[in-house]
């Protein structure tokens, strides 16, 4: 499958910061990838790159087919960013109407694009008088002109509630289904978790960590937390069986590495009567983002 981004070995440097360090990766027709990482990490500067806005030291980008910020990619990609601004006296019909015209696009699917982000009976409000929610739906059906191959969404659903949210990642699904890649920078874990299909995490400019969350999940190879009640009175021996057992709040703690968590759940077992109850904590994807991302010094 050709993809509709490819990125190999980029570098970018702004004086003696290196904002992307031999970053490579590829999005496919039809992919959700989420871009994590922390601030400063090189989300907005990498962004930039695929649209052509500043270039880059060295490495090779295609998008699209074409080089990035060239009639081939422009014509083909969209870019939602953070805070879109839209003039305030504009209704969201002639925002899109007037984008519509500027790309050439017939203004007469203004309508639809407006439908399609939930915003039909909105379309002839001032965008004054729009929520952020809809601010965002706007943006979005301005980014959906033209059909684009790859969207391009910096933090697109922050400040978003809940339902905005679901809407908004079912339109997403909805434009993947139909071909489009989609790249999109978040740092709210669990809603890329459920809602992509693979994600990157870029660290001091780097390219640390990529695959779905199980994938990460595996790489990263955190312990397993264990938490045991113990029968009134059988604590001790709980402890004896389990010395790395540690006792806290009246509960017992011990952690254990991914592949020894059977063993040591089979040795939990032969303490029955012991052992009133026991949770087993897995890494949270908190843990694992971090495990990644850590930066020198934290
Ligand atoms: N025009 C610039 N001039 C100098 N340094 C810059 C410039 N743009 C970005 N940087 C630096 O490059 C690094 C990466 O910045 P970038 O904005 O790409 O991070 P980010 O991951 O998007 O962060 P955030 O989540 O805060 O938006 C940072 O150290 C930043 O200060």
């Amino acid at each position: 499958m050709t993809s509709t981004l490819t990125i190999s070995r980029l570098t970018k440097t702004f004086g003696g910061v290196r904002a992307l360090s031999d970053v490579s990766l590829r999005v496919n027709p039809g992919e959700r990838v989420a871009l994590l990482g922390h601030n400063g990490a090189g989300k907005s500067t990498l962004m930039k790159v695929i649209l052509g806005l500043i270039a880059p030291d060295s490495g090779d980008i295609s998008v699209c087919g074409g080089a990035p910020g060239k009639a081939q990619a422009r014509d083909r990609v969209a870019y939602l960013p953070e805070n879109a601004a839209f003039h305030s006296a504009l209704t969201g019909l002639e925002q899109v109407t007037y984008y519509m015209r500027l790309r050439r696009e017939n203004p007469a699917g203004a309508m639809d694009l407006l439908a399609r982000v939930g915003l039909a009976d909105a379309a002839k409000r001032r965008i004054g008088t729009y929520s952020k929610g809809m601010r965002q739906r706007v943006g979005l059906a301005q980014a959906l002109i033209g059909h684009p191959s790859l969207l391009v969404l910096d933090e697109p659903t922050s400040g978003l509630d809940p339902v905005s949210r679901r809407d908004f990642y079912e339109l997403l699904d909805t434009l993947a289904a139909e071909g489009a890649a989609i790249l999109l920078s978040s740092h709210a874990l669990t809603e890329v978790e459920a809602r992509t299909d693979r994600l990157l995490i870029l660290s001091g400019g780097k390219l640390v960590a990529e695959g779905s969350m199980p994938d990460l999940r595996r790489d990263a190879d955190l312990p397993v937390a264990i938490n045991i009640n113990a029968v009134n009175g059988y604590a001790s021996d709980i402890m004896a069986a389990l010395p790395n057992a540690i006792r806290h709040n009246g509960a017992l703690h011990l952690t254990c590495a991914q592949d020894e968590k059977l063993d040591t759940l089979a040795r939990i077992s032969k303490l029955q009567g012991k052992v009133a109850d026991i949770d087993v904590v897995p890494p949270s994807l908190e843990d694992i983002y971090s495990h990644f991302s850590r930066r020198d010094g934290q």
